[in-house]
């Protein structure tokens, strides 16, 4: 099966268009359309399988260090090792496209007990072809053999989409459906998504599978959506923080599910609803910094539409009886703590006030939710690299212990929460410390997740 341009041009409008696209489909809808790895038992030995994999990691000395995305995918290959399935792993590293799998595709086959060769240059980027380097290793490949292809964003292609309009996607759709065909052709018609944290809008997860005969979700991602992503469906306190602002849609979209009773916020997008409630109750707040149009690129601009936005959330909350934990004072850049910022002062974190403000309210928290409530993290506090402004994050943590000693189920969203979790406290402090932060948003969040709608659309043919 091919995909013709117009094909794919349909494919990716879908997928970029997200819950515009689909306005009624739940999280739920595309997990009962999206097929199980199970669904392609029949497939016989010596299938080549395209998987996609979860292959952004830094793997440290030993296994265990750095590589838990690597250890995530394990159950998939076996199976497919198993099945006598030839797998070709391909997946992107970092941000950089210079930045290489070998460590990777190294560690992938300690963890298989098998060798693992990496093909470093698998596609001619000027005539979009598949280079006769992964033909040879396909034809040169036994039953059960894995072979890993060089970091995806080596290639232009694979980012073409991140912040394509549907506008252009007429303009785009030849390369991508070249692309997808050309995988098709002379890798295999077979895609397995195993790359829970893969949230981006990557040709190699939301555009090859539209010429794949089949797909299936592997069994780490679809574990990770059935098990602990339905009990996050159901959190009563939703704790938001860090820089990225457009998490206020994603808090929006959690409440709008009807289960939250708090909504903690903190870090740099916090001071969003910190000054909408002090407009709604006639005590002005000011952002500093943050509200300077001067700052309008920075990324810890606060635009006031997402002032607006954040009054009308904590509006319709407190009608919901919802209540909302912020910040009341600040670190700003010389070390010091501010209950008011002045208007050239720029937060960094949160201060001693605000820490013992949140200690006080999982106090209360605690007391008032029944065992078994489930809270969700995600997030940092603040700019928690530099010793300077970590104190607001290093305290924090330990607040997720306290509530798990208490009976209630915490769930730490991946992403920079997830490392101040690694960094501050212990694995064991939480339920679950999901691996992806993007993905886990989407998911909980107001867009679908990009691989899961291409998924759901390559299914249904
Ligand atoms: N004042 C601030 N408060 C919080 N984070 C800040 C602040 N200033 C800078 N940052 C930086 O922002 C990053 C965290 O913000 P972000 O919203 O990206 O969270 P994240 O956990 O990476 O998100 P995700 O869970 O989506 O992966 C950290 O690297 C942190 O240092
Ligand atoms: O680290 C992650 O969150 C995933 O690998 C996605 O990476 P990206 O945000 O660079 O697409």
């Amino acid at each position: 099966m091919s995909v013709t341009p117009d094909q794919m041009k349909a494919f990716c409008e879908t997928v970029v268009r997200g819950r515009e696209a689909n306005p009624d489909l739940s999280l739920n809808d595309y997990l009962t359309d999206v097929p199980r790895l199970d669904s392609l038992a029949d497939l016989p030995l010596g299938t080549v399988v395209l998987v996609r994999g979860d292959t952004d990691a830094k793997p440290g000395a030993k296994v265990g260090e750095g590589d838990i995305r690597l250890r995530s995918m394990a159950d998939t290959l076996k199976y497919g090792q198993e099945k006598g399935w030839v797998q070709v792993v391909f997946g992107h590293i970092g941000r950089e496209p210079e930045k290489s799998l070998d460590k990777v595709a190294k560690r992938l086959g300690e963890l298989l007990g098998t060798n693992i060769p990496m093909i470093e240059d698998w596609l001619d980027p000027a005539t979009t072809t598949v280079t006769p380097a992964v033909t040879e290793a396909i034809a040169a490949a036994k039953p059960g053999d894995v072979i890993v292809l060089q970091n995806t964003r080596k290639y232009d292609i694979e980012r073409v989409l991140w912040k394509a309009k549907p506008e252009q996607l007429a303009d785009l759709a030849p390369q991508l459906a070249k692309l997808a065909n050309e995988l098709a052709e002379k890798v295999g018609t077979v895609y397995v998504h195993e790359a829970f944290s893969a949230g981006s809008l990557d040709a190699s997860s939301v555009a090859v599978p539209a010429a794949m005969k089949r797909v299936a979700l592997g069994k780490y991602a679809a574990g990770e959506f059935d098990g602990p992503m339905q009990q996050c469906l159901k959190a009563a306190l939703a704790v938001f923080s860090g820089i990225k602002i457009d998490k206020l849609d994603d808090m929006e979209a959690m409440i709008s599910r009807g289960t939250i009773k708090q909504i903690f916020a903190s870090g740099s997008l916090a001071m969003a609803i910190r000054k909408a409630i002090g407009e709604l109750d006639d005590k002005p707040v000011c952002l500093g910094a943050a509200e300077d149009p001067a700052n309008s690129k920075a990324p810890w601009y606060i635009p006031p539409a997402r002032v607006e936005q954040a009054k009308a959330i904590v509006a319709d909350g407190r009608e919901k009886g919802i209540t909302f934990t912020v910040p009341c004072d600040s670190v700003i850049e010389d070390g010091s703590a501010k209950d008011e910022l002045s208007p050239s002062d720029q937060q960094f974190d949160i201060g001693p006030k605000s820490i013992q403000h949140f200690h006080d309210a999982v106090t209360k928290f605690i007391e008032t939710a029944p065992k078994g409530s489930v809270a969700f993290h995600n997030g940092v506090f603040g700019m928690f690299e530099d010793p300077r402004f970590e104190n607001g994050t290093k305290s924090w943590v330990p607040e997720l212990k306290r509530m798990q000693d208490a009976g209630i189920n915490v769930y730490v969203g991946g992403g920079e929460g997830g490392k101040a979790l690694e960094l501050y406290g212990e694995e064991s402090w939480v339920t679950h410390n999901f691996t992806a932060g993007g993905t886990v948003l989407n998911a909980l969040g107001s867009e679908p997740v990009p691989y899961l709608v291409a998924l759901r659309e390559a299914a249904k043919d």
